[in-house]
């Protein structure tokens, strides 16, 4: 173990602490954190949830999803008897205020035990219908009025729309201050994400060709190779677009559009992102189809198994018209953008997993080799691998080594993966902020609003007017051919990377 830096003393509470979010991503970050000595001296978690579990039962279950689910595969488990002993599980119903005794009663224990006042943390791992009947009732609590010790983290999806992300703003911040808001995002916790900033605002190299002048257009792609994993009752009032463009993927594009921060302070990595929100082009739900294509995949086969298409799920309307493949065109209207298209495509079952960005740079402005020295005008890239493959690569043009003038893209790679086990889970580094107060990586209420106004005429658009083709895309493809079209048009094809060896 390392010795580190640790956050004061703090109790978690985790509302679906019998749930699934938990059981796969949440306690095996914490138990990390643990086993790398960051957790504070000082510290207990209580599970909530309807379920009956006895303490040693929910620790067995944790166990379970720990040994499944841990970045360490089940190593290190040596150690677990130690961490459950700051771990209990409380039975509880959210919606019975008479029962939020239980968690005053344990914030005081604790207190008596250590002598401090703790950090006190409510992680609401619940469904989003939970939320505000939760929150209502925390908001009552005395010490919720602790604005610097007690903190409130809210799953995704933050509202179902801009309405109604808007009514939940309004409700949260009459009980708690913004400062005691965690939206969380968990890609703004991956590594590869968090290092984006660290190559544009670090290094002189490529702050300079970063904009129009020399890039020539930009794709986000984050592919999904799984399909619904048991969460149709979920997704059916979702839909990719809602899922994963109006978070993840905006949140990415907002790191590679922004202006430089003049300090890494949170407000102020949030102020320039939501510049960039406001800055992308409002579109009107007639210019839809110019600008987005949806799609749905249909039953057939996945890397050799039988695959059941997205109507035929469980939890799924058999005439469902939601998407599980989102692609759309962005352009954002400041200085440093202004017409350089933003590609974005994401969906379930596509040929592989795999979430990367390319900057793909404008041709060299005059070509003075022989026509024959390449097969094709090729021109640089820049690609930051995020998932599963971390690494961050430059493709140029080199000459081909002999006594003729012939060219090949060539690519200078650096390998984040190197990091390997040890590179922290994004669950990992946002407990640990949350824990410490950092909300640099957390959505503000306005990213979130200005998140949903950019999608809004597209959801609007997409609910009026029913599909006329859906199922439109194959398990194991790279989603329907709508959405070649729509890069086609402008003279791009999408960039499909080979397979992770
Ligand atoms: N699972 C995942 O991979 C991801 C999930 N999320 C988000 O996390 C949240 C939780 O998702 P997930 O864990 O999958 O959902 P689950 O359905 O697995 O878990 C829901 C949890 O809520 C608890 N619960 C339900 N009703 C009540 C109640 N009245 N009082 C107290 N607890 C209650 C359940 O416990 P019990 O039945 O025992 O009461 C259970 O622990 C959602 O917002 C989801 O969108 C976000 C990203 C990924
Ligand atoms: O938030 C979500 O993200 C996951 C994808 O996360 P990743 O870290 O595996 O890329 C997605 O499967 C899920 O539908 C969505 O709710």
């Amino acid at each position: 173990m390392q010795s580190n830096k640790r956050p004061p003393a703090s109790v978690l509470f985790i509302f679906g602490g019998s749930g699934d979010l938990n059981y796969r991503k949440l306690t095996p970050a914490l138990y990390n954190l643990f086993l790398d000595n960051w957790m504070p001296d000082q510290f207990a978690i209580a599970g909530i949830g309807r379920s009956a579990y006895s303490n040693e039962k929910y620790h067995e279950h944790l166990l379970d999803g720990v040994t499944k689910f841990s970045r360490r595969k089940g190593k290190q488990n040596g150690h677990w008897t130690d961490f459950t002993q700051h771990v209990s599980y409380l039975q509880m119903d959210g919606d019975d205020a008479e029962a939020y005794h239980k968690i005053t009663d344990l914030v005081k224990e604790k207190e008596e035990e250590w002598g401090v006042h703790p950090n006190v943390i409510f992680y609401l791992a619940v469904a989003p219908q939970l939320v505000p009947s939760i929150a209502q009732k925390l908001g009552a609590l005395k010490i919720c009025g602790e604005k610097s010790t007690t903190r409130i983290v809210v799953e995704k999806p933050f509202g179902h729309d801009l309405e109604s992300a808007h009514e939940l703003n309004l409700l949260l911040s009459s009980m708690f201050a913004e400062e005691q808001i965690f939206r969380i995002d968990h890609y703004l916790g991956k590594e590869t994400v968090q290092n984006i900033l660290a190559l544009r605002f670090a290094n002189a190299l490529f702050e300079p060709l970063w904009n129009r002048n020399y890039i020539d257009h930009i794709q986000i792609t984050a592919a999904e190779a799984v399909g619904l994993e048991g969460r149709g009752g979920y997704f059916e009032h979702a839909g990719a677009l809602r899922d994963m463009v109006q978070n993840h993927i905006l949140q990415i594009l907002c790191m590679i559009a922004m202006e430089p921060p003049v300090s890494f302070d949170a407000n102020e990595i949030r102020n320039k992102k939501v510049d960039v929100l406001n800055a992308i082009r409002r579109i009107t739900k007639e210019q839809v189809h110019d600008f987005a294509v949806r799609g749905q995949y249909s039953g057939g086969w996945k890397k050799g198994e039988k695959v059941v298409g997205y109507r035929q799920e469980e939890g799924v309307n058999p005439q469902s018209n939601i998407d599980t493949f989102a692609a759309v065109k962005f352009y954002i209207d400041n200085w440093r953008w202004q017409g350089v298209p933003f590609y974005v495509r994401t969906g379930k079952y596509l040929n592989q997993k795999a979430t990367h960005i390319t900057l793909h740079f404008k041709q060299a402005p005059h070509y003075a080799f022989p026509p024959e020295s390449a097969e094709t005008w090729r021109s640089n890239r820049l690609t930051i691998s995020i998932q599963p493959n971390m690494d961050i690569s430059i493709r140029f043009q080199a000459k081909r080594p002999g006594q003729t003038m012939m060219l090949d893209p060539v690519d200078m790679t650096f390998d984040y993966d190197a990091a390997g086990e040890h590179a922290p889970e994004a669950y990992e580094t946002l407990l640990l902020d949350v824990m410490e107060g950092d909300a640099t990586l957390f959505m503000r209420n306005d990213q979130v609003d200005a998140a949903w106004r950019v999608i809004m005429p597209i959801l609007e658009a997409w609910e009026n007017r029913p599909p006329q083709d859906f199922p439109n895309y194959a398990p194991d493809s790279w989603g329907p051919d709508a959405a070649d079209a729509l890069i086609a048009r402008d003279g791009h094809t999408w960039l499909n990377l080979p397979p992770t060896p």
